[in-house]
Order: C-alpha cells, then structure tokens, then sequence
C-alpha cells in the first residue's frame, strides 16, 4: 500500500493537518505512529483505514482492512457475538465461519461469558475487547490500530500483542498508535512521528536488551525465575509456542521455559512430520514484548498460540512433554 503526496484538512480551507505525505506500507510491517496530541495522528490512521478520504494526493493498493477506532460505537443495536458475526460477515466470512471466529475471539480475550450481552450494556473493558475482536475476526491484511489497548486489562493487552504479532508474522501490515511508549517496543520495525503537517521517521526503532533468565533443571524443565532474596514477585504472563519439529528454546529466552516437549500429534507416534514441538514460558510482564520479540524473530519463528495472565497461585509443574524427556 502506497500514499503519494497525500493531504487532509477539514472543511474548505481548513488548516492542513497534514500535507505532502509520502508512505509505504509494505506486507509484514508494523508501523507505529508517533505525535503530540492534535498532531493528527488519527486523522492519518483513519486514512490508512480507508474510513476517511484524503483531501489532497493518492493512496493505492490498500488490502482488506481492518480499524479499531479510538472510541467504539457501543449503542449498535447488537450483542456481543451478533455485532461480531455481523462484522466477519461485512469482511466478507460466510456466516457460519463469522460465527465460529466471532465465538473464538470472545473466548480468547475471556469475554465469552457476554456473548448474548447488548452492546449497550458492556463495561468499557469488555467493549473494547469487542472493538478489537471485530478487527481481529477476518485476519486483516492491514490492521490499523489507534489506542487499541486503552481500556483493555492487562491480559487482554497480552493477547492483542500477540495477535499484532500474529499478523505480520503472517505477512499482514500493522499500524498502530499508543501512548505507552514501550507497546510493542523491540517488535515495531519502524516508527514515524506526525509534526506540522508532516511524517518523519524517529530513528531506528528501539530495541530493548534480552535479559535471559532460563534456568534449567534436572528434567529439562525450568521454573520461574526467583528473585535475589526471595521468590519472584510482580505481574506475570504465561506464553504457549508452538516451534518447528525439533526446536529448542532460542538462545537468550527472557523468562522461564515451564514447559517443552512435543506435540500431542507427534506424542502419538507422527515424528517429524507432526506440527512441532510446544514450549510454554513464564515471564514478567516488563519482558513479556522481549519474550514474544524473541520467539518471533527467531529461525524460524515459533508461532505464539496464546498468552494468559499468571494468577499468584498459579505455577505450573514441568508438563508431561518434559516430563517424558526426563
Ligand atoms: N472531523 C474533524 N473535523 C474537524 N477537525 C478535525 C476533525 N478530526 C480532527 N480534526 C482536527 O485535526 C487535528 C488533528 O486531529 P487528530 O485527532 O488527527 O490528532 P491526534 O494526533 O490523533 O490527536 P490525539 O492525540 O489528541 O488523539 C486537530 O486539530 C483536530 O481538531
């Protein structure tokens, strides 16, 4: 997707909030956008959406898009799992598949207990799940995000950064604005920030040190990592990958490997030829963005099938997969 030359104001001779803009958003980017409060940072997403139109220049070759706008239009005459059917069916899924995505996302950000809940009735956190989930649904080409996290609770937050990541691993474009400056940090490849009128690029994006903390045991499993003096405290995400057949953990693996061991498919005798092996890793949410980063990155990428928040009472014992390797 191409914008050349690109210009937006607002209304007949309105001041141009933006003007001359260049930009590439190439398949498997994620592209966070900076800029002060009235930059026009929304206004620049709703344009990548296709939602709004540009006043000046040429936007080409946009794929199926997705939009998770900064407020979300809760009074729709819907439930939950209507409005989202309803959306998979407007992206184009045949109903029974909107319907089955639409069931999935909800159990995935834990609102599947609102699937029959109006709109109109939702807490701000369980409707911004339904924001995010209706941009989810039909695995976007381009996901354009503004403030998408706001609102959601810390586990929520973990999944959309896995299904950000999900996407441009799957080749999809992602362009996000937040104003917690370590969102995604590490995982964007690019950050441009909006300023009199223009977008600039901000350096190379940041990429924060891995700070591995994997600490085998005799069975092969590892358990979380304990503080100097004491267990580890603070807030925790549970990761489940999924790697190539044979993988290992990668090198530098900020967290603890609680789990690892074959699939279930290659348990039962399939061998290589199985989907891969499972590695379930605990970490602090400070790290959580290093973890999935490192995981992504990796050669090849593990896929991330899901991240939970960590109750306190919560640890896991080493899974049968490591179990069996002992
Ligand atoms: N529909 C509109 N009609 C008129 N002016 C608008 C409209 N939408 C935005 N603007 C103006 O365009 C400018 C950029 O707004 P925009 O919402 O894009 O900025 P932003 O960087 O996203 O701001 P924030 O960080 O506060 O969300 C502002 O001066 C705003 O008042």
């Amino acid at each position: 997707m191409r914008l050349r030359g690109v210009g937006r104001r607002y209304g007949l001779g309105g001041p141009w909030v933006l003007r001359g803009v260049d930009l590439e958003v190439p398949p498997g980017s994620l592209t966070r956008i900076q800029g002060r409060n009235g930059s026009g940072k929304s206004t620049l997403l709703r344009l990548l959406a296709g939602i709004d139109a540009p006043s000046a220049g040429r936007i080409t070759g946009r794929p199926p898009t997705a939009y998770v706008p900064e407020r979300f239009p809760a009074e729709l005459p819907f439930s939950a799992l209507g409005y989202l059917t309803h959306l998979g069916r407007i992206h184009g899924l045949p109903r029974a598949v909107a319907a089955r995505g639409a069931g999935e996302w909800l159990e995935r950000f834990g609102a599947d207990g609102y699937a029959g809940t109006p709109l109109a009735e939702l807490s701000k956190g369980t409707s911004q799940k339904i924001a995010v989930a209706q941009a989810l649904l039909a695995a976007p080409g381009l996901l354009v995000l503004d403030e998408a996290w706001t609102g959601l609770d810390q586990a929520a937050r973990g999944v959309l950064d896995t299904a950000v990541a999900e996407r441009v691993a799957d080749g999809g474009a992602v362009v996000f604005v937040d104003h917690d400056p370590r969102r995604l940090a590490g995982v964007a490849d690019r950050v441009l920030r909006v300023t009199e009128t223009r977008l600039e690029p901000v350096g190379d994006a940041v990429r924060p040190p891995v700070d591995g903390t994997v600490r085998p045991r005799a069975d092969g499993a590892v358990r979380p990592p304990v503080a100097q003096g004491g267990p580890a405290v603070g807030p925790r995400v549970r990761v489940e990958a999924e790697g190539a057949p044979g993988a290992g953990p990668p090198g530098g693996l900020p967290g603890a490997v609680v789990r690892e061991g074959g699939s279930a498919h290659q348990r039962a005798g399939a061998g290589s030829a199985g989907r891969g092996v499972r590695l379930t890793v605990e970490v602090g949410v400070a790290d959580s963005d290093g973890l999935l980063r490192t995981l992504l990155t990796a050669d090849p990428p593990w896929h991330i099938r899901a991240v939970t928040a960590i109750d306190d009472n919560d640890t896991q014992e080493p899974a049968q997969g490591a179990k069996e390797k002992a």
